[in-house]
């Protein structure tokens, strides 16, 4: 048995694309010559997915998420390239698509059921299961055109985790649900994890896909553009979503990093991501403990201080900067920034310097952080980034000897045990 789940090889789309819908009917009326503009929804798309992996994609508006996940579902035949799928798919495509809206949730279900190749029995079987997760009453024997589309998904969901299936592909439906059902889904959708299924995620929101899987991709206009950790390929995506003439890179990354951060770790430095339109530039960064001592190494709930120097090249009417903590999967913990913070700061003239303290307790239980730093100016509700250092510093915060709480905020409670009989008390502060 082979231990690839999806194996895509070569995959393009081309859509013809009619600038008038009587285009179409003279192409068929009047064939030999093409009406039409050929649109490539996906050029060349190579992927590997292994069985019971979660694997994110992402991506902006039209930039072929959807297409692929048809191709992949088998719903949709690509122009040129070779699909490979092993087991069976579950897919939460696009509203809309799946349920015939002219029959009721019930026939649905059965209809979908057999679409997925289980029988009448296996159907019956799950019908209560899917109906209890659906939880949608008796709109069960309406007809779907009756549902809203939080109904919709609902009983979407419901059929696509119940069916066994080995592979569910889930495209943003999720996110039509209210906040209790999304947790459902999601405490489901760990159970399948463990269960050794794999997922197939399209999300726009970051940290959904930081959570939940392994390795994510990052397709632009019809490409992959990159293949990777979960966290990698959302600061490429975050980057990605800024006008363009903001989002050139300090010319070499690396090499800047080096000269100005020269005391760093080799770790620290082939983590950053860094981008923006080089206006000004977060010249150092300096990580200190209680002390005042420069250090990168922290006792859970210990003060930490970071200290940055930033030079500005060209004026900046509207400044901001901003932190950011992130878990070992690159989760945001905490993101605070001037703004959030109130803190006016006066436009700055080329040629300054500007130092900007942050102070806080990292109140999180022992792990791997990282720390994101942040140079932007706010122009009529604009960000446009002048020097995003992602992830640029890397954490460790360990247990205090007489703490060994677990977690990912540390609370730093304090028990108190009072046991009635002998009045004697046990405190651990
Ligand atoms: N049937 C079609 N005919 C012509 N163009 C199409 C067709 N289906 C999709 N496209 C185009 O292909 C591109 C990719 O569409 P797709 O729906 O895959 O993007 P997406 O990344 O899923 O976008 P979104 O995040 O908005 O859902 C878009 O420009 C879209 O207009």
């Amino acid at each position: 048995m082979s231990e690839i789940a999806i194996s895509l090889k070569n995959i393009s789309k081309c859509f013809k694309r009619y600038h008038h819908p009587i285009d179409r009917l003279k192409e068929i009326l009047l064939p030999g010559k093409s009406r039409a503009d050929q649109f490539w929804a996906l050029r060349d798309i190579n992927l590997e997915i292994p069985k019971g992996q979660t694997f994110g994609i992402v991506g902006s508006n039209g930039s072929g998420k959807s297409t692929l996940l048809q191709i992949i579902a088998g719903t949709l035949t690509p122009t040129s390239g070779e699909v490979v799928v092993n087991g069976r798919i579950s897919a939460l495509l696009e509203l809309g698509s799946g349920f015939n809206p002219e029959f009721t949730g019930r026939q649905n279900v059965f209809f979908n059921g057999r679409l997925l190749g289980l029988s009448q029995k296996e159907i019956e079987d799950k019908f209560d299961p899917i109906t209890s997760f659906a939880d949608i009453g008796d709109f069960i024997d309406q007809p779907v055109k009756t549902y809203s589309s939080g109904m919709y998904v609902r009983l979407a969901f419901a059929v696509a985790i119940n069916v066994d299936p080995d592979i569910l592909i889930v495209d943003e439906a999720l996110s039509v649900g209210d906040a209790k059902f999304q947790l459902k889904c999601f405490l489901k959708l760990k159970k399948l994890q463990e269960k050794g299924v794999t997922v197939l995620f399209v999300s726009h929101d970051s940290n959904s896909i930081k959570r939940y899987c392994q390795k994510a991709m990052l397709l632009n206009q019809g490409q992959k553009i990159i293949e990777t950790l979960p966290n990698v390929v959302i600061n490429h995506y975050t980057r990605l979503l800024f006008p363009e003439d903001e989002k050139n890179t300090v010319p070499n990354p690396k090499q800047e990093l080096a000269s100005s951060l020269s005391n760093l770790s080799e770790q620290r430095r082939t983590l950053e991501y860094r981008y923006g339109s080089h206006r000004g530039e977060i010249k150092d960064i300096r990580i200190e403990n209680h002390e005042g001592r420069e250090t990168l190494c922290f006792t859970s709930c210990e003060r930490m201080i970071a200290r940055l120097k930033v030079l500005v090249k060209d004026g900046v009417v509207n400044p901001l900067f901003a932190m950011t903590l992130k878990d070992s999967k690159g989760e945001d913990i905490y993101v605070t920034n001037t703004y959030f913070k109130n803190i006016d700061i006066p436009p700055l003239t080329a040629e300054t310097l500007v130092e900007i303290t942050f102070e806080q307790y990292l109140m999180v239980c022992p792990g791997n952080y990282f720390l994101s730093f942040g140079f932007v100016s706010l122009e009529e509700g604009t960000v446009f980034p002048i020097d995003r250092r992602y992830d640029v510093i890397n954490l460790k915060v360990i247990p205090s000897t007489n703490d060994l709480s677990q977690g990912l905020v540390n609370l730093n409670s304090k028990i108190t045990v009072k046991i009635e009989e002998s009045t004697c008390v046990v405190v651990n502060s």
